[in-house]
């Protein structure tokens, strides 16, 4: 006998599909956080679409997505090699590429986004998408810092709108902010709130706050250090130390900023900056403008706060 809410949802949704839990994901951005969110979506049995810019940039999402796995299988399925070949190309099996999100968004359940933390770039994505996705596709943005209900105004389903922040790196990180904003529905919240549990994580909620939560208070701590190692009160690497071994941190700031990526750090600072001019620990950092301007994006490219060995 169908259980009462089975039967409920049948009757009374809008669409069958829109009951149902969350399927077929589509993530759109195969970088740093793109990637880690199809990875994981898949590896929690969804079917993924993973789209980017180019072909090129695809592949290596891939590969990057390829070598997580292994370190995952080691450890799911030390020293039997075959499961964890196995499990990887099952995974792998389970993601395909494309380079049109138009095109990707036809056919899904839901779209996460996952590309550069810019406003207009990300509307311009979500009104070409929203032409294109079924009534039912419910349409999410990982941004770090930028008001969800800005970016869903370019859409026609507010109430099929939220936000999922994922947190770097994906597969080892275990939670997820799920966003609501004022016109998002409780189903659609609801669906969120199940995929984020779907993909093994534990989802808190929040309102469509500057940051949410762990970003409003990351945010002025990271700023902070950064002006400490302005106005030459410590080094960096003293910076870090206090914060790993004083306050058990597992990385120090600077290390974090050069594992987030200083130019998606420079575009958080960028658009807190602008929105909040009084606010002096949001203004611009010197030295933090200085190491992207020289193309040192941190761990990525080799260079930002430190150096790295390119692997
Ligand atoms: C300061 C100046 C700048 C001012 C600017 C202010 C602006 C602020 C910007 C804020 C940006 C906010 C971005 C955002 O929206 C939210 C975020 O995501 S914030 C980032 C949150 N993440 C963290 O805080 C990470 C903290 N670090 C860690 O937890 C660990 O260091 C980490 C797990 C990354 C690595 O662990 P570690 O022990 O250091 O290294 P190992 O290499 O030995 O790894 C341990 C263990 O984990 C496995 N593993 C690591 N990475 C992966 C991976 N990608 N995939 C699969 N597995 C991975 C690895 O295999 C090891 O497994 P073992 O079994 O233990 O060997
Ligand atoms: N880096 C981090 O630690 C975290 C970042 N975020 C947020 O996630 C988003 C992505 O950040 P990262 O993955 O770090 O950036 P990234 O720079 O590593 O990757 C962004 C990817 O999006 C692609 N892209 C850009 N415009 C596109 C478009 N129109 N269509 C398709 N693909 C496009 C780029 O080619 C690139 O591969 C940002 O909004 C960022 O604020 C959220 C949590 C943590």
């Amino acid at each position: 006998m169908a259980h009462i809410s089975q039967v409920y949802c049948r009757k009374f949704s809008t669409s069958p599909a829109v009951a149902g839990a969350i399927k077929h994901v589509t993530v759109i951005g195969g970088g740093l956080m793109g990637s880690g969110i199809a990875q994981v979506a898949a590896a929690t049995g969804h079917n993924v679409v993973m789209v980017d810019q180019t072909d090129d940039i695809l592949s290596k999402s891939k590969a990057a997505i390829q070598k997580s796995l292994g370190r995952v299988a080691k450890k799911k399925f030390a020293d039997d090699g075959e499961r964890q070949s196995s499990f990887v190309a099952d995974v792998m099996g389970r993601i395909q590429l494309n380079t049109d999100p138009v095109d990707a968004a036809k056919s899904t359940d839901l779209v996460v986004e996952a590309i550069v933390e810019n406003l207009d770039v990300k509307k311009k994505l979500f009104s070409a998408l929203d032409e294109a996705a079924p009534q039912h596709t419910i349409f999410a943005s990982n941004t770090s810092s930028l008001p969800i209900r800005d970016i869903a105004e370019s859409t026609n389903r507010l109430d099929r709108f939220g936000g999922l922040h994922f947190f770097n790196p994906v597969p080892m990180m275990k939670l997820v902010e799920v966003v609501k904003i004022p016109e998002t529905s409780n189903e659609t919240f609801e669906r969120l709130v199940q995929l984020g549990k779907a993909m093994g994580k534990t989802t808190v909620d929040c309102k469509d706050t500057p940051g949410f939560i762990v970003n409003r208070l990351l945010v002025p701590y990271m700023m902070e250090a950064v002006r400490m190692l302005e106005r030459g009160d410590a080094s960096a690497r003293d910076i870090d130390t206090a914060m790993k071994l004083g306050a058990g941190y597992p990385m120090g700031p600077f290390e974090l900023a050069d594992y987030v990526g200083l130019d998606t750090t420079k575009f958080i600072i960028d658009g807190w900056s602008k929105k909040y001019p009084d606010v002096q620990i949001f203004q611009e950092s010197p030295y933090v403008n200085k190491l992207v301007a020289d193309g040192k994006l941190g761990k990525k490219t080799g260079e930002g706060f430190y150096k790295y060995d390119k692997k």
